[in-house]
């Protein structure tokens, strides 16, 4: 299943910067290898703001929740989910 993830940080300005940055480095770390694994499919910058939007290929609604709860800046997130499926106009057939 895939699904639209937008995620938008909103760190507390007060986290000391240490902090901040040990929280970065292990998203980094937790985002990369799940990309890896094939479950974080797109990851994109939104320009001009500190948010991404990202496609997930996951089993079912829990292996998103599950994943997406485990960031490390989740309690820092806003997060937005979009189910997605496939467009009869489109011309990727592996898509979906
Ligand atoms: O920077 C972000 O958009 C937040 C988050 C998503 C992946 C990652 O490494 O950090």
């Amino acid at each position: 299943m895939l699904f639209q993830v937008e995620m938008v940080v909103k760190l507390p300005p007060d986290i000391p910067a240490e902090q901040t940055a040990d929280i970065k480095m292990k998203e980094k770390v937790y985002a990369q290898e799940l990309q890896r694994q094939g479950k974080w499919r797109h990851l994109w910058r939104v320009a001009g703001s500190y948010a991404n939007v990202s496609i997930f290929d996951v089993t079912d609604n829990a292996e998103l929740q599950d994943l997406i709860s485990s960031l490390p800046l989740f309690p820092y997130m806003d997060i937005q989910v979009k189910p997605l499926c496939r467009h009869p106009s489109s011309i990727r057939e592996n898509d979906a």
